[in-house]
């Protein structure tokens, strides 16, 4: 394992390629060093009436160095993953958060809007990738999105193969990223034997193989062992400590490591309810800080903070900070405790150290020089981005095996279902009522069988999904990876093949057999049967395109799972079918011509209709398909009018998915300065 610098660039190159080769890498190759500092960071929560009452975290300093790997320490709920998202600008904004202090980078204060001139890395909690790409296509992608354009194809090569490498990839470089995690799909790809899943430990470093493609200064890991065994655990957080060796500034936040993960930290934060009890070098100056702080709050030796020999100095001090639940003495006795803890640090040498701010003005000049050079230069143009992400977008929705077969079964089954119920429908009277259920039910079915409840297939396709790329989409636009049009675009491209192909599986199968548009000319049957097809592939677009505004409006699947199927009943119930559009209250007017269904089942109803006889045995009989179609008060449209319709709406989906994604951006909550009005003392 070793560091994540990109490709050294051959001395006689350009010098303008030389300056765009790598990330936060100065002249010499090395990572241009960054030092955080923290000072007074206050975050507090207020209840809905906008009173204080809670700190999540209290008044905390200390500094991260380059070159040292520094461990926020606590117990569950301590606060080391609020404290670690303030660090990296990433604390979600929220109305009942109220976050205050200074945050330095080498001697300046953060800008505004964060790390703007230096390169970071956040390897978050639980790692998200698109189901369907190999490790090296992930790996691979990532570096073409980061690296500079200016780099050769070889040259971004050989430097993917070296970090995967140096992470320990290399092994598995063309497996699927974890098939028990297939996000993307929401199913299982175990089955295909083609490709190998990878660890816990493994999709851990491939994270962090991507957050470090730009070679950042700062790495920012939260809670990176949890849920791995000891040895994954260790390997990761080895890789870590190898970046810190290699001068990155490296800041994790660890519930309970063992001994040995623990020897690898420098430096340690200590923090018990968001409060500091200790921050400074690890190993045994912490123990050497504690055993002397015992002797002097106390003066009976059995109560002298000692680390015994043989015992994980870890697991030492998170007995030490915790709050003993165990009885309302062990609460009282611990809690105080760490009062005294807090208290004492609080006064001590270490926290004079670490909150007296740190003067290097002039690394911060270089890698200010650098960060804007980069920043610029990194991202290619939009048809590159547009080129990547169709590529990806392509390969995640054709390989997606086990989900498109389910699909196309559903479409073969559904359809030969339908056309056994509608077997061959004559010219009877009744056949006009089986003729508009049918389209009514296929249209509000789209691929699936006959009831409602299965009628949103394509949307509800699309909302389990899309929330969840987007949190990936959200991350890699955070990095400035690439633009939102070139991404939406590649998507809707990506799927049109794959979203085609099962509406025109299940009407291949099902207008034959339901006989639709009985006429004897061959030519004229295939060109009802065209018709049908476009319609109904053009209404799947478009319910799925709603999929993705409902999907990019609400905030988790469950959510767009809830609103999704509702919004499209709307939608059906204003289809036409059971809801004539004259008929409807003028305040609901709208509905049935934003309705995708509506004008689906009104193209599909005059390609069907237009020109069929019907047998006529009372004189109050329908004789015509125009008869009927004016009785749905269809008769006079056209069908390029209802595509045209259609087209409208699919566009109106997929603007205001683009809107809301640009509007909905994460935002993070702003550091106030402590002497600022808004900074107040929570109440209780
Ligand atoms: N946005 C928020 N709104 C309300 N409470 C919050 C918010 N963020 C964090 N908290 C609360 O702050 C406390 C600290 O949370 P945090 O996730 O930082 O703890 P942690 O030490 O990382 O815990 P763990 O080890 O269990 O992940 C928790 O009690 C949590 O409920």
């Amino acid at each position: 394992v070793g560091p994540a610098l990109p490709p050294a660039v051959d001395a006689d190159e350009d010098k303008e390629e030389q300056r765009d080769s790598a990330g936060d890498e100065d002249a010499s190759g090395s990572v241009v060093p960054v030092t955080i500092q923290w000072r007074s960071v206050t975050c507090t929560l207020s209840d809905k009436r906008g009173a204080r009452t809670r700190f999540l975290l209290t008044n905390l300093s200390g500094v991260a160095k380059p070159g040292r790997l520094l461990a926020i320490m606590g117990p569950s709920g301590s606060g080391k993953t609020t404290l670690l998202s303030v660090l990296a600008g990433q604390l979600l904004a929220s109305p009942r958060l109220h976050l205050s202090g200074h945050l330095d980078i080498n001697g300046l204060p953060i800008p505004s809007g964060g790390y703007k001139f230096v390169l970071f890395a956040y390897l978050r909690q639980e790692d998200l990738f698109f189901s369907q790409l190999t490790v090296r296509e992930t790996i691979s992608l990532a570096a073409e999105l980061q690296l500079p354009q200016t780099l050769s194809a070889e040259k971004k090569n050989k430097y993917v193969s070296s970090l995967l490498f140096r992470l320990g990839l290399v092994s598995i470089r063309s497996s699927i990223p974890d098939t028990v995690f297939s996000l993307i799909a929401g199913v299982s790809v175990l089955e295909e034997k083609d490709f190998r899943g990878i660890s816990g430990g493994e999709k851990k470093r491939l994270a962090l193989a991507c957050e470090l493609i730009a070679s950042p200064s700062v790495v920012f890991a939260d809670e990176p062992t949890t849920g791995l065994d000891a040895f994954q655990a260790e390997k990761v957080m080895e890789t870590l400590r190898q970046l810190a060796e290699d001068g990155h500034t490296v800041i994790c936040s660890i519930h309970q490591p063992r001994g040995s993960v623990y020897s690898k930290f420098d430096d340690i934060v200590l923090l018990s309810e968001g409060a500091l009890v200790y921050m400074g070098p690890a190993k045994d100056e912490t123990l050497a800080y504690f055993a002397k702080l015992g002797s002097l709050l106390c003066h009976l030796p059995s109560c002298w903070y000692e680390c015994p020999d043989h015992e994980n100095p870890a697991e030492f001090l998170a007995d030490l900070i915790s709050i003993d639940y165990s009885s309302s003495e062990s609460v009282h006795t611990s809690q105080k405790r760490i009062d005294d803890l807090v208290e004492a640090f609080s006064n001590s040498s270490l926290m004079v150290q670490c909150s007296s701010p740190v003067m290097l003005l002039e690394s911060s000049k270089v890698s200010a020089k650098l960060g804007k050079k980069t920043m610029s230069k990194r991202r290619g143009g939009w048809w590159r981005q547009f080129r990547l992400l169709l590529k990806r977008a392509w390969m995640q929705a054709s390989r997606d095996g086990p989900t498109n077969k389910v699909r196309a079964r559903m479409s073969i089954a559904s359809a030969i279902i339908f056309g056994s119920v509608f077997w061959r429908m004559g010219r009877t009277q009744t056949s006009i009522q089986d003729r508009m259920g049918l389209l009514q039910s296929y249209v509000v079915d789209d691929i699936k069988v006959a009831a409602i409840n299965t009628a949103m297939a394509a949307l509800t396709k699309t909302v389990g999904v899309f929330p969840k790329e987007r949190a990936i989409v959200d991350r890699e636009r955070a990095k400035g990876s690439y633009d939102l049009g070139p991404y939406l675009l590649s998507k809707l491209l990506a799927e049109v093949p794959i979203g085609a192909a099962f509406p025109l599986i299940f009407g291949s199968i099902l207008y034959p057999m339901a006989r639709l548009h009985p006429t004897l000319s061959r030519q004229l049957s295939f060109h009802m049967f065209a018709k049908f097809c476009g319609i109904v592939t053009m209404e799947s677009f478009a319910a799925s395109a709603m999929g993705l505004t409902v999907g990019a409006m609400v905030p988790s699947t469950e959510a767009a799972m809830a609103v999704g199927p509702s919004l499209m009943t709307v939608f059906i119930v204003f289809g036409g079918y059971y809801v004539n559009a004259e008929n409807t209250p003028l305040v609901f007017r709208w509905i049935p011509r934003a309705s995708l269904i509506r004008w689906a089942f009104q193209g599909l109803c005059i390609n069907e209709f237009k020109g069929l006889q019907f047998e006529q045995q009372h004189s109050y009989d329908i004789q015509t398909g125009e008869q009927a179609l004016e009785r749905f008060s269809f008769g006079g449209s056209r069908i390029r009018d209802t595509v045209a319709a259609q087209g409208r709406i699919l566009m109106f989906w997929y603007w205001t998915t683009y809107i809301l994604l640009k509007k909905n951006r994460p935002k993070y909550q702003q550091l106030l300065s402590p002497s600022s009005p808004d900074h107040q003392q929570p109440e209780t």
